[in-house]
């Protein structure tokens, strides 16, 4: 569907009483930008937690026929929680932006540290290889293919574990259902799903296809070099002509993470490593403690550098100085155009209500939500459980009085709160806590240039 057709005129969204809003967040700065958005380091005033938040432009978004696309990764990501992804945690939109605020990695993209020289070593290569396989494990039994694995998605925490993220292409596969667009960055993209472009008659591709591209990732990240000379500029036919001719591998790999290769990269989907099943098969994995990465307890071997922040300084300064539309003046230029449009009797601002098929997300309160309702559960339990301990000779009174809550249950419930907030933080991110101090120290250093 073209953007302009998600137009729903008769229900503008209500920015000002939205539960979670800009005015939550206190913007702190300009760390990255995509093709579409913006990101930036922010802090959430009430819990004090920090966050990215990604925003796009709603007119931009209208422009380059984007809408359906940033629907679609917002509902996928409200839908998803995993250790090795970059969670989301709110969504929200403004007369301006949409915004997508999610975990805070400091640690840089992949992208990022390839550009600057870093060599990652046989062991930093496994790790963040199983990481993003326990990724895409989970993601396949969500039914989500990612479509665009490639090191610019995979960010590092301040520890150095990687994340999955950029949802933008993802799509959802139906039981024995199969993808058959062309969809992804060329380089990483699986010979079975060029096979589907260009005309050609493919039968489509699966969940196998993001495993090729981590196996083109984790080559890149060893060998400092794609596996095959496949660039923007090159045909279907000339890609599937270099899949023919076998890969050659440098002589600092190994021969057990040269095995972890080539089973990642085998050209026929059902023959590739697509599980972590079959990564438990190969000689470098076949002893990993997959629990053990899952639960964080795994140290990199490569931490990113703590005392600057791993992304490039000019982000910030293009914020400031050459953005027309500058996120720390939105509040003083949205109450501007707000009065200006009352004065006028206009309700609706140009793209104001263009999207609000855009889902208003709030994972703080869904694990709330989650949370007393396994407290109600664990006091029914506990209830049931009284009430049959006292058995056949508890008369009605004693049973009455059963009824009302035990100190235990009172203690419980006064615990409630400081359980949420502590499970707010660590949810699946325990090793992601990010504090101010941390971001500050990080502030106050300039980031080197570029080699
Ligand atoms: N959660 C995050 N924490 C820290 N940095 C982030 C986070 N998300 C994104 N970034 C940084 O911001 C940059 C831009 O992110 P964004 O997702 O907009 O870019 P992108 O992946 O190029 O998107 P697109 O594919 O839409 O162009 C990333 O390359 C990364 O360096």
């Amino acid at each position: 569907m073209g953007a302009h057709q998600s137009r729903v005129r008769d229900k503008p969204p209500d920015h000002q009483h939205h539960e979670v809003n800009f005015d939550q967040f206190l913007i702190l700065r300009a760390i990255g930008k995509g093709s579409f958005g913006k990101v930036c380091i922010v802090q959430k005033k009430d819990t004090k937690q920090m966050y990215a938040m990604k925003y796009v432009q709603k007119a931009q978004c209208l422009e380059r026929d984007a809408v359906q696309n940033v629907l679609r990764e917002v509902e996928i990501l409200s839908s998803l929680e995993h250790p090795y992804l970059v969670n989301l945690w709110f969504s929200f939109q403004d007369e301006e932006d949409l915004f997508m605020v999610s975990d805070l990695m400091l640690g840089g993209d992949l992208r990022y540290h390839l550009g600057r020289d870093v060599q990652f070593s046989e062991a930093s290569v496994s790790l963040i290889t199983c990481q993003i396989a326990l990724a895409l494990d989970y993601l396949s039994s969500q039914r989500i293919l990612h479509r665009d694995i490639k090191p610019d998605n995979i960010l590092l925490d301040e520890e150095g574990h990687a994340h999955l993220t950029d949802f933008n292409i993802a799509a959802v596969l139906k039981e024995g259902e199969l993808a058959t667009s062309v969809s992804g960055t060329k380089p990483y993209i699986a010979p079975e799903v060029f096979d589907c472009g260009g005309g050609a008659v493919g039968g489509g591709y699966s969940f196998e296809a993001d495993w090729w591209s981590l196996g083109v990732t984790s080559y890149e990240l060893m060998c400092r070099a794609r596996p095959y000379a496949i660039d923007s500029a090159t045909s279907l036919a000339e890609a599937r002509a270099l899949f023919a001719i076998p890969v050659s591998y440098p002589t600092r790999c190994s021969p057990h993470i040269k095995q972890l290769l080539k089973k990642l990269l085998q050209v026929k989907p059902s023959s590739r490593a697509s599980s972590i099943d079959d990564l438990k098969k190969t000689e470098l994995l076949k002893n990993c403690d997959f629990e053990a990465i899952l639960e964080g307890n795994a140290k990199p071997p490569f931490t990113p550098p703590r005392d600057h922040l791993n992304c490039d300084p000019t982000f910030e300064l293009e914020e400031m100085i050459v953005e027309a539309k500058p996120l720390h003046k939105k509040k003083k230029r949205l109450a501007k155009q707000r009065s200006l449009r009352e004065s006028i009797g206009d309700q609706d601002s140009e793209v104001d209500d263009c999207l609000t098929g855009f889902m208003t997300y709030n994972r703080e309160k869904v694990l709330m939500k989650k949370e007393r309702e396994r407290k109600e559960n664990d006091w029914e339990k506990e209830l049931i459980d009284a009430m049959n301990l006292s058995g056949a000779t508890c008369d009605n009174k004693e049973a009455a009085s059963s009824s009302s809550p035990s100190p235990l249950l009172q203690e419980n419930q006064q615990q409630q709160q400081q359980q949420i907030r502590k499970r707010q933080r660590s949810c699946h991110s325990s090793k992601l806590q990010v504090s101010l101090d941390s971001v500050q120290a990080r502030l106050t250093t300039p980031t080197p240039s570029p080699p």
